[in-house]
């Protein structure tokens, strides 16, 4: 049996809408992310188990994992030995986390691993996107990159090979808080403005080009002083409960940034040292998440999608 997991991800990453994702490694070593088994079986066949699999449609072929198996099948490789694919949903859907990119991503990975076709970088991101484009109403890489390739990823079609990975401090901490509640992708792009001005356009681009340079000078501290998101931020926060308090409150904390992860509700913190990140933690468990809500202390993931042993911390 093959298993293999993705992990979740900040798209955006605050300055970069749609073209900047990091992939997250909770410190505990906990596996937020999803995982999908592929094993030999008689006819093709699909199972969703995992504490979320109750919130995905109950049709498999409704399910975006076995659809990436039957496209692969009759458009990638026609005579793959059939398949048992098991999708293992541990990450919330609609969460901000890239909860479907971790499904297509891990299920693509498995699939041209099983069929070993050996597909190229840019090949299988293509075929990710597809799949991504499809469920959040556009199509853009900043979930799937860094879930693939892990780390934090500028990506999309003018990036050479869709991806160039961008270095970080390492020594930083991410705080990631689900506050238990759904909020659809293709709703949050809704309320974007459909046209930036001019000079809207050229700030963006002024910011995350700066950004990119300073990180990849080392200058991380000058690079974290830039992070502002004009371009989404101020239109998602109302669709999110809370985020205007969590913002305010966190710097106190010891947080350098608050922002929102992907298209929310998920928002993220940026921590410099862990006692900060732990003063952070607990103020968003106290004060931002619900029952079905979770937190996690995080680094970036700089492995990303990779086979695992079967059934470690499952
Ligand atoms: N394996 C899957 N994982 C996640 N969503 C799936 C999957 N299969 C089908 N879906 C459907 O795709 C849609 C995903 O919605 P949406 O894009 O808002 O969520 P998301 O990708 O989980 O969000 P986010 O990237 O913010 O975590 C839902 O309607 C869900 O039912
Ligand atoms: N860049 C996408 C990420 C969706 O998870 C958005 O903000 O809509």
């Amino acid at each position: 049996m093959i298993s293999i997991y993705a992990p979740a991800s900040i798209g955006n990453f605050c300055v970069g809408f749609d073209s900047l994702g990091a992939a997250l490694a909770p410190i505990d070593g906990t596996l937020l992310g999803d995982v999908v088994h592929i094993e030999h079986a008689e006819q093709d066949t699909f199972k969703c188990v995992g504490p979320y699999a109750a919130k995905l449609p109950t049709d498999a072929h409704e399910n975006l994992s076995f659809q990436c198996l039957l496209h692969f099948r009759e458009l990638i490789a026609p005579d793959m030995p059939a398949a048992l694919l098991t999708l293992e949903k541990r990450l919330p859907i609609g969460s901000g986390l890239g909860s479907s990119a971790c499904s297509v991503v891990a299920t693509f990975v498995a699939l041209d691993k099983y069929a070993d076709t050996k597909l190229s970088q840019s090949q299988m991101i293509e075929l990710m996107a597809d799949f991504e484009g499809k469920v959040s109403g556009a199509r853009h890489y900043d979930n799937i990159t860094p879930c693939y390739l892990g780390g934090l990823q500028l990506t999309a079609d003018l990036v050479p090979n869709k991806a160039l990975a961008l270095p970080v401090d390492e020594l930083w901490y991410y705080v990631a808080a689900y506050p238990g509640f759904a909020l659809n992708t293709a709703k949050a792009r809704g309320v974007l403005p459909q046209s930036l001005t001019t000079h809207s356009a050229v700030e963006f681009a002024q910011r995350l080009s700066s950004y990119c340079v300073l990180l990849q000078s080392g200058r991380f501290d000058d690079a974290l002083a830039l992070m502002k998101d004009e371009l989404a931020e101020p239109y998602r926060q109302s669709l999110i409960a809370g985020f205007s308090d969590a913002k305010a409150a966190l710097p106190e904390y010891g947080a350098k940034l608050v922002s929102i992860s992907g298209a929310g509700p998920t928002l993220f913190a940026i921590c410099k040292t862990l006692e900060e990140a732990q003063q952070c933690q607990q103020w968003l468990e106290k004060n931002y998440i619900n029952e079905q809500g979770f937190s996690h202390i995080c680094k970036l993931d700089n492995l990303g999608t990779r086979a695992i042993s079967q059934g470690v911390n499952l």
